[in-house]
C-alpha cells in the first residue's frame, strides 16, 4: 500500500471528525469582494446550471485561483431530515475513493443562506439515461464495459459497507472518456451487521418488491435489483415496468413478483438474460449477490479478469508508475480538487465501516418530498403485454414487446408519499401483507467489521485499554498508571473553558448524524460519563463540559467534549475539541466515544 494514498485517506477519516472540519466555512467568500454581477461559492464562480434534482441545483463552478472547472450541487435543506440526508451523502462521499464513484472536493455551508454545496468532480458526458436514449439501447458489448465499471464502483462501495440505494440511469453519469462515475449518494447508507433498515427510498421503477412493500432490508441487495433494471434498460433500450400516471408502477403485481418481459423485436443473449434474471428476482434472499454478478460469463466476455480484479489491477500499476500522488483533500479541510488515488487496501476492503465513526444507520425515514410529475407526461401511452413469471428456465420466446423505449419523459422520479399512499390502495396491499410475513426469516446477514479503530488501516493509532477506578488510580490492562499530577491536570486545566460549562450553548455546527440526537444533555452527560470511564479516559465534568485526558499512547491526549444546543433545531449536539496531543490517537479516540455513545 502507498503511505501516500493511505495518509491521504486518514486525512479524510480526520477531517470528518475533527471539530471545524465537516464543512469549510465561508469567510474567504465573505471576505474577498466578489465583482459586481458574478456569483460566488466560496472559491468558486457560479456558471450554468447542468443539472437538478428534487432538491438541489448542481452548476458549475470555477475555481478563482486555478481555473478549474467543478461541478457545484447546491441544496437548501429546509427541514432536519433533509440536512440529516445531505450530511450523509457528504460524509460517505468523503469516505469513497474509486474511479467509478463521484469525488467529493468540498464541502461548503453557508451559514446565512443556509445552503450546503458539494463540490464535486465535474462529469460532462451526462447522464447515462441521455446516452442511451441518444442510441436507442447499447450493443451488448458497449452495455458490457459501462456494466462492469459500475459492478466494481458498486462492489467497492458494498465491500465498504455502503449501499446506494438510488441506482438508475439518471445517477450514473459518464465522463469524456466514456467511464462511469457512480453519483448522487443522497439515499446511501451504512450496512451495520445484524441492522436491517426499513427506509422507503429511490426510485419506483428501479426499486424491489421488499422497498414497495416496505419490508425490512439488509441494503445490499436492493442494489442488485436495481443493477439488473440497469443493465435490462441499457441492452433493451426501454425499462421492464413502467410508470401509468407517474406514481403507479403498471403491472405492479408482476413487479412484485419478480415478472417482466423481454422485447422480442431485441436479440439478446442468452448469457446476458441470464444475468439480468439472477438480479430481479423478488425474494431477496434467491437474489444473485454482487460476487455472483462479477463472476457472471456476460461480464466477463472478453475479459481476462472480473472487474474488481481488472480494477485492482489498475489501480496497483498506476501507484506503481506514480510515486508521487498526492493527497485530495488538506489537513485543514481545504481541497486540492484532485482526486486521491485509491490504495490497495481501499479496493477490496472494510475499512471504511470500521473507520467512520461519523456515520450512523438513519434514525429517520429517507424519502424525498418536492416530487415533480412534470417528466412523467407520456406513461399512459405505455403498452401492456403479458408477461412470464421470472422463474429459473424463463420462456422468452412468447413475449411481446413490453414498453415504448426509454425517452427523455421516462426520467424515474422519486418515490414519494404519494406514491407510497397510492401503491396501497387497492388490493395489494391485503393480498401481499401475508407473503411480506414470512419471507425475510431467511435474511443473512453480512460478517461483522472489526470495530476497533486500529485495525481500519495500519496507520490508525492502537488504543491501550485503560482503567479507571472511582478512587481516582487509574490502570490499563499492561498495569500502566495515571499519576495523581495528571488527574489533578486534567481536572484544574482550563479556568478559561469554565463558562462554557455554566449553560448549554447554542452552537451552529458543523455536526453530523453521528454527533447530534434528540436525546436530553442529562442523558448524554450519562453515557458520556459511563462511556469515558468504560474506555478509560480522565476526565472532569463540570456542567455541560467534559474535560479529558488519554494517556493510552506514547503521549498525553487532552481534549474537551461539549455538550450543546445544536442551533435553530430542536436537537442537540456533542462538540469535540483538541487541546493538545497527537491528532491520530486523538481521532481514534472520538471515533470510538462516537460509535460508543450511538446517538
Ligand atoms: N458531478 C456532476 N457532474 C455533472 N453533472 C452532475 C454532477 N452531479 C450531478 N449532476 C447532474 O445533476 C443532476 C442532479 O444531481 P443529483 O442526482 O445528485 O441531485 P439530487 O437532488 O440528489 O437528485 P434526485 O432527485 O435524483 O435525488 C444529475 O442527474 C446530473 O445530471
Amino acid at each position: 500500500m502507498s503511505a501516500i494514498a493511505c495518509s491521504s485517506y486518514l486525512d479524510i477519516q480526520l477531517d470528518s471528525i475533527q471539530e471545524d472540519n465537516i464543512y469549510s466555512q465561508t469567510p474567504s467568500f465573505r471576505s474577498s469582494a466578489p465583482r459586481k454581477g458574478v456569483k460566488r461559492i466560496g472559491n468558486y464562480i457560479l456558471g450554468k446550471t447542468i443539472g437538478s434534482g428534487t432538491s438541489s441545483k448542481v452548476k458549475i463552478g470555477t475555481n478563482i485561483t486555478t481555473g478549474k472547472k467543478v461541478a457545484i450541487k447546491i441544496t437548501r435543506p429546509k427541514r432536519v431530515k433533509e440536512r440529516k440526508e445531505i450530511e450523509r451523502e457528504i460524509s460517505i462521499l468523503k469516505l469513497l475513493k474509486h474511479d467509478n464513484i463521484i469525488q467529493l472536493y468540498d464541502a461548503i455551508y453557508e451559514d446565512d443562506t443556509g445552503r450546503i454545496c458539494l463540490i464535486l468532480e465535474l462529469v460532462s458526458g451526462g447522464e447515462l439515461f441521455d446516452y442511451i436514449v441518444a442510441r436507442g439501447r447499447l450493443s451488448e458489448k458497449e452495455g458490457r464495459k459501462f456494466f462492469r465499471q459500475i459492478v466494481c464502483g458498486l462492489m467497492y462501495c458494498h465491500n465498504n459497507m455502503v449501499c446506494h440505494r438510488d441506482l438508475k440511469l439518471e445517477n450514473l453519469l459518464v465522463d469524456d472518456d466514456g467511464n462511469i462515475k457512480i453519483s448522487d449518494f443522497g439515499y446511501s447508507n451504512i450496512v451495520k451487521p445484524g441492522n436491517l433498515m426499513s427506509t422507503f427510498c429511490g426510485s419506483p421503477v428501479y426499486a424491489p418488491p421488499e422497498i414497495l412493500l416496505e419490508k425490512k432490508y439488509i441494503g445490499t441487495e436492493v442494489d442488485v435489483w436495481s443493477l439488473g433494471i440497469i443493465l435490462y434498460a441499457m441492452v433493451t433500450g426501454q425499462l421492464p415496468w413502467s410508470l401509468t400516471d407517474g406514481v403507479q408502477v403498471e403491472g405492479l403485481d408482476k413487479l412484485l413478483r419478480g415478472e417482466f418481459k423481454y422485447p422480442n423485436n431485441v436479440i439478446l443473449s442468452n448469457d446476458v438474460k441470464d444475468l439480468i434474471n439472477r438480479m430481479i428476482v423478488a425474494n431477496p434472499n434467491e437474489r444473485a449477490k454482487l460476487s455472483e454478478v462479477k463472476s457472471h460469463p456476460w461480464i466477463n466476455k472478453g475479459y481476462d479478469l472480473d472487474p474488481e480484479e481488472e480494477y485492482t489491477r489498475k489501480v496497483l500499476e498506476r501507484n506503481d508508475s506514480d510515486s508521487s500522488i498526492s493527497s485530495g483533500i488538506s489537513k485543514n479541510g481545504e481541497s486540492s480538487e484532485m482526486p486521491t488515488e485509491t490504495s490497495k487496501s481501499m479496493v477490496n476492503s472494510s475499512v471504511l465501516y470500521n473507520s467512520s465513526p461519523n456515520i450512523q444507520a438513519p434514525k429517520t425515514i429517507c424519502m424525498k418530498n418536492n416530487f415533480s410529475t412534470s417528466c412523467l407526461e407520456d406513461k399512459k401511452a405505455l403498452n401492456s403485454t403479458p408477461t412470464s413469471p421470472n422463474t429459473s428456465s424463463p420462456q422468452y420466446s412468447s413475449y411481446t414487446p413490453p414498453l415504448s423505449p426509454l425517452s427523455s419523459s421516462q426520467r424515474s422520479p422519486p418515490t414519494t408519499p404519494t406514491f407510497k399512499t397510492s401503491l396501497f390502495h387497492g388490493l395489494f396491499k391485503k393480498k401481499l401483507n401475508k407473503e411480506e410475513t414470512s419471507s425475510f426469516a431467511g435474511t443473512s446477514t453480512p460478517t461483522s467489521p472489526s470495530t476497533n479503530p486500529s485495525s481500519s488501516s495500519g496507520q490508525s493509532p492502537v488504543m491501550e485499554p485503560i482503567s479507571v477506578s472511582s478512587s481516582g488510580t487509574t490502570s490499563n490492562n499492561r498495569g500502566r498508571r495515571f499519576s495523581l499530577e495528571d488527574i489533578v491536570k486534567v481536572i484544574t486545566r482550563s479556568g478559561k473553558s469554565k463558562s462554557k460549562s455554566d449553560k448549554l450553548r447554542s452552537i451552529k455546527g458543523p455536526f453530523t448524524s453521528g454527533t447530534t440526537t434528540t436525546l436530553h444533555p442529562t442523558e448524554v452527560i450519562k453515557r458520556l460519563d459511563g462511556m469515558l470511564n468504560s474506555l478509560s479516559v480522565a476526565f472532569t465534568n463540570t456542567g455541560y463540559l467534559f474535560e479529558c485526558k488519554y494517556l493510552g499512547g506514547s503521549e498525553i491526549i487532552n481534549f474537551e467534549i461539549e455538550i450543546c444546543r445544536v442551533s435553530g433545531m430542536e436537537m442537540y449536539g456533542i462538540k469535540f475539541r483538541r487541546l493538545g496531543g497527537d491528532v491520530w490517537v486523538y481521532s481514534a479516540i472520538c471515533k470510538q466515544i462516537i460509535e460508543s455513545l450511538q446517538l
